[in-house]
């Protein structure tokens, strides 16, 4: 069971953060800063608003940040300058939660206080990637972007990091004239300083949890796609940006039709450099997207679609602290399905795309330690980086799917929107909507012996649901014809695959990944060879096309196309795709060396994140655990490597992949 508040390392109710909000919270920032790319700091000053809000604690004189890889240059309490301490707090390691940033509140100070905190950041600062203008598309200026969830917005500004504390907030921040700032907040115009430099002004007037602070600065274009819709990104792609996302202001009308009025007044995209580390980022007003949705054919912009849920679901309406990530994700991945459904006009949709989401959800628990496959996690001490899978997106979803199928969808559908009006604005917990759905449907028979215990609590999988397989039948069939083949019996399969779209395709290939990790079983070399001269999968532009079917060419050590996937994780550094390819390779015979040299030569285009993850996935670090000595060598080569290079970010990542891996391996 998770800890209780006294039990915890940090007093908290969140295990995450070494603030105090249930002391002091701070209720609005305004940030002054300015971004330098020379030194590869934004610096200036972060002044909140704070308020007491319960002075039964010994240290209610006290207002706790959380500050991580930052500088504190000195602290102003209602204009005076006034001491502080930073300080690491015991049981939570400095490495993952940062130090504690105290300063002491006049004791007359019963209202609002105004705490200004100057500060800059490090080049250490995981929140931030700093890129070359070599890792940008046109070549000549570099560029920055955040991203803050779980736990690094402390990284970026001192502040709160709890989900639990929302704040408003507003931004002036200074870069050169050349450069446009995007930040997950409504523009309030530019202005140029008599330097020559721009100071762009943001206004956030939701509360918005820490975590969801964002800022890009490059070269940037834009095309307006709608009202309140507008696409960006470098100047060379962002025509085809605004083509693939054309259907933006359409997911956002069907997302309203499903739920309650938009909140948040624009709803924009920024599509970033190859080296983001997730498909999409949900940051108000401003989604981040990869370039790997770029297929040319509109058929990846669903994760536009879930982007866009979570101005409901997580940014609106958001988990308390981390334990209950599934009611952001799993809500969001339920109400991205009806939004994708409705627009199709076929509930089978909905159905079709969870059929898949499975298959997500079956693979991770495979590799997850009982702690992190649990709906409701136990991360005390934890990087919540650490945790993050498909559970709390797909074991929330068939949670919620469950509950709709006992109450009906009529009814469901009525009670989302109740929920989210109930709760918009503030956070919630698991337990506060198990008792506000079991209110809402008092006394419904179908729920009278609804297991909530075994759900959040148990780890593992949950209970196999049941979709309608109509739309993925044929894509099943086509993957039996081919293992059938693979076996020896018949043909090459004659189905002629011309019309599908690309959920058929993926489908198809995740229904052969499916049978071969269930049958623990190798596919002849000669089978995917005979893929692709029938569908062309090696050179295809689909990046989720291309990720099966590289998975399906390393489990047939076919290295006819080990340099094609090589590149495909040199170009992109989306982690739901470098990850699992990395493992595969690193557990192969034929591309075991090739990962190990391939990611020491690219660490330095991956995102911080995604380099302590592939690191530890490749289990660099544990020498001495028992692994042979190829495995031990190439973890000595990898950190000799980092140190060599003075690479600190990625070097910590090593360390940690250390504690990573012996927690993620399987007893
Ligand atoms: C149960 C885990 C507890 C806390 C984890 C919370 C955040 C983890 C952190 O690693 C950040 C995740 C950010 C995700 C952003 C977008 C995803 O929806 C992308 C999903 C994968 C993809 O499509 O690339
Ligand atoms: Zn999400």
């Amino acid at each position: 069971m998770a800890l209780t508040d006294s039990e915890r390392a940090n007093n908290s109710q969140d295990p995450s953060t070494l603030s105090n909000p249930d002391v002091f919270r701070c209720t609005h920032l305004q940030l002054d800063c300015a971004v330098s790319f020379e030194t590869k700091t934004i610096s200036g000053v972060a002044t909140y608003d704070v308020e007491r809000v319960s002075s039964a604690q010994s240290d209610e004189d006290k207002v706790f940040f959380d500050a991580k890889e930052l500088i504190i240059n000195g602290v102003k309490v209602n204009g005076k300058e006034t001491a502080h301490t930073l300080s690491a707090v015991p049981g939570m390691d400095p490495e993952v939660f940062g130090l504690r940033l105290s300063i002491t509140l006049p004791r007359s100070s019963l209202g609002t206080s105004k705490v200004s905190i100057s500060y800059s950041t490090t080049p250490r600062s995981s929140a931030i990637q700093w890129l070359p203008p070599s890792q940008t598309l046109g070549k000549l200026r570099p560029y920055l972007f955040t991203q803050c969830q779980a736990i690094h917005a402390r990284t970026l500004l001192p502040c709160q990091d709890a989900p639990a504390v929302k704040i408003t907030y507003k931004a002036n921040v200074t870069v050169s004239a050349w450069a446009t700032c995007l930040m997950s907040a409504l523009s309030k115009g530019s202005t140029t300083t008599s330097s020559g430099k721009t100071i762009w002004t943001w206004d956030q007037p939701v509360p918005t949890s820490t975590y969801l602070i964002a800022l890009c600065v490059g070269d940037l274009s834009s095309r307006d796609i709608s009202k309140r819709c507008r696409v960006w990104a470098e100047p060379g792609i962002v025509d085809a940006v605004a083509y693939e996302f054309a259907e933006t202001e359409e997911f956002l009308k069907t997302a309203e039709e499903l739920t309650i009025p938009y909140m948040w007044g624009r709803y924009d995209v920024v599509c970033l450099p190859p080296s983001f580390p997730y498909g999409g980022m949900e940051n108000p007003c401003l989604t981040f997207v990869t370039p790997t949705l770029l297929a040319g054919d509109r058929s990846l912009a669903d994760v536009v679609a879930h982007e866009i849920a979570h101005s409901w679901t997580g940014n609106l309406v958001t988990n308390s602290t981390w334990e209950h990530f599934w009611l952001n994700e799993g809500w969001t991945t339920w109400l991205q399905r009806k939004i994708m459904a409705k627009m199709k006009d076929d509930d089978k949709f909905f159905d079709f795309d969870a059929i898949g989401g499975w298959k997500h959800l079956t693979d991770d628990v495979a590799l997850l330690p009982d702690n992190f496959s649990r709906l409701v996690p136990i991360i005390d001490g934890c990087d919540p980086d650490e945790a993050f899978s498909g559970v709390p997106y797909e074991k929330g979803f068939n949670l919620l799917v469950d509950l709709e199928r006992r109450v009906g969808s009529p009814a469901f559908g009525q009670y989302a929107k109740t929920y989210l009006g109930t709760f918009k604005y503030v956070t919630v917990t698991s337990t506060e909507f198990r008792t506000h759905f079991m209110n809402y449907f008092k006394g419904h028979k179908n729920l009278k012996d609804f297991d909530w215990e075994g759900w959040f609590h148990k780890p593992g999988l949950c209970p196999t649901p049941t979709f309608d397989r109509t739309l993925s039948q044929g894509s099943e069939d086509l993957a039996a014809a081919w293992l059938s083949y693979d076996e020896g019996k018949g043909e090459v399969p004659k189905v002629d695959t011309k019309g599908w779209n690309t959920n058929q395709r993926t489908c198809f290939l995740d229904a052969m990944l499916v049978a071969l990790e269930k049958a623990d079983r190798k596919l002849q070399k000669g089978t995917t060879v005979s893929m692709d001269r029938a569908y062309g999968y090696s050179k295809v532009k689909n990046s989720e096309i291309l990720h099966r079917y590289s998975l399906l060419c390393i489990n047939a050590e076919d290295d006819t196309n080990l340099k094609t996937i090589l590149k495909f994780v040199t170009t992109q550094g989306r982690m739901k795709f470098v990850r699992p390819l990395y493992r595969a390779l690193y557990k192969s015979k034929m591309g075991r060396s090739a990962a190990i040299k391939t990611f020491k030569e690219n660490a330095d285009f991956y995102h911080p994140i995604a380099a302590k993850m592939v690191a530890a996935d490749m289990g660099m670090g544990e020498g001495g655990e028992g692994e042979d000595e190829g495995a031990r060598k190439a973890a000595a080569d990898v950190a000799e490597f980092f140190v060599d290079n003075k690479m600190a970010i990625a070097a910590v990542g090593i360390a940690a992949a250390v504690g990573i891996y012996l927690t993620r391996r399987k007893k």
